[in-house]
C-alpha cells in the first residue's frame, strides 16, 4: 500500500450554479483538491473532469480558472482566497498562440509575467523548456508552422513559465494518434512531477487516459429529474492504488473503475 497524505486546501468551488437565461447547465457543484504528499517524493497532483459531451465541462472550466462568474457560488485558493482571473494558465482545445510572435518571443512574453522569474534567467529557462519538451529547433518559428502537438507542447511550456500552480487543459487527449497520445500523458506527467504544488486539471471524455494519468476523478453527469449537471461521484483512484502507478493499465481494478465511470457517464 503507498503511503500518502492528503494536506491543505489548492482549489475550493462550493455550491457553483450556472444558468443562461432560464437553462440550468450546472447545479450545486462543490468540488475540493487537496495537496496530496507522498514521503520522500515531489510531486504535484493531477484531477480529471469526466463528463458526457455537451454537460457542461467547458462552463465549469471557465469557471474553476476565473474566465467566467457563475451564476451563483464560489471558487476560493489556498487560504481561501478567491480564484482571480490569471491565477491559472489555461491551455484550450486549440492551442492558443500568438501568431505573429514566434515560439520564443510568446514563451518570453509568458516569462516576463512570472514574479518569480528574474529577468537575466528568463532565456535560460526556455532553453531549459524548449530541450526539455522537445522544441529547441523550433523556437524562432511562428505557430502556423508547426504541427498540432508541437503547438500543444508550445501552449503548455508559455503556461509553465507563467509561474502560475494550477494548470487547466481543456480536451489534451483529443484529436492525437497514439503515438502522441502517450507523448502527451508522458509530458503531463513530467509537468506534474515537477513541483509539490503543481496541479493539473484535465477537462475530458477520455476516460481510459484520464484515469490512468490521475490521482482523482470527478464526475459530471446530470442526476435523475433535476435539471443542470453536477458532481455524482468523487473517485479517489489513490485509495484504489491506482495512481503513481506504471502499468496501471494492466490491473484489474483500472479496468473495474473505468466500467465503473462508464456506467455513470
Ligand atoms: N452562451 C451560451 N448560451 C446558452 N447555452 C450555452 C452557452 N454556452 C454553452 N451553453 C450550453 O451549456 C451546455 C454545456 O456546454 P459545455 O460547452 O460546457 O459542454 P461540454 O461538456 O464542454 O461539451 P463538449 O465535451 O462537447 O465540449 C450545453 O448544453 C451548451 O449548449
Amino acid at each position: 500500500m503507498m503511503e500518502y497524505r492528503k494536506e491543505e486546501i489548492l482549489l475550493k468551488a462550493e455550491k457553483i450554479n450556472l444558468f443562461f437565461g432560464e437553462k440550468q447547465v450546472l447545479r450545486d457543484i462543490d468540488l475540493c483538491i487537496k495537496n496530496i504528499v507522498r514521503p520522500g517524493v515531489t510531486q504535484g497532483q493531477v484531477v480529471s473532469l469526466l463528463g458526457r459531451s455537451g454537460i457542461g465541462k467547458t462552463q465549469l472550466f471557465r469557471i474553476l480558472s476565473g474566465l467566467q462568474k457563475p451564476t451563483s457560488g464560489t471558487v476560493t485558493g489556498i487560504d481561501n482566497k478567491p480564484i482571480m482571473q490569471g491565477d491559472m494558465g489555461v491551455v484550450f482545445q486549440n492551442y492558443y498562440l500568438f501568431e505573429w510572435r514566434t515560439i520564443r518571443q510568446s514563451l518570453e512574453l509568458a516569462a516576463k509575467k512570472n514574479p518569480q522569474l528574474k529577468p537575466t534567467d528568463i532565456k535560460d529557462q526556455i532553453d531549459q523548456q524548449a530541450q526539455l519538451f522537445n522544441l529547441t529547433e523550433h523556437l524562432n518559428k511562428y505557430p502556423q508552422q508547426l504541427s498540432g502537438g508541437q503547438r500543444q507542447r508550445a501552449s503548455i511550456i508559455q503556461q509553465l513559465l507563467n509561474g502560475s500552480n494550477f494548470l487547466l487543459l481543456d480536451e489534451p487527449f483529443s484529436g492525437l494518434d497514439v503515438i502522441m497520445l502517450e507523448k502527451v500523458v508522458e509530458l503531463l506527467l513530467k509537468v506534474s512531477l515537477s513541483d509539490e504544488l503543481k496541479t493539473l486539471i484535465l477537462v475530458s471524455h477520455d476516460i481510459e487516459t484520464s484515469v490512468a494519468l490521475a490521482d482523482t476523478t470527478f464526475i459530471l453527469a446530470q442526476e435523475d429529474g433535476k435539471p443542470g449537471a453536477t458532481i455524482i461521484k468523487e473517485v479517489d483512484l489513490c485509495e484504489r492504488e491506482l495512481a503513481w502507478e506504471k502499468d496501471v493499465k494492466n490491473k484489474k481494478e483500472f479496468a473495474n473503475t473505468v466500467q465503473e465511470i462508464k456506467a455513470l457517464l
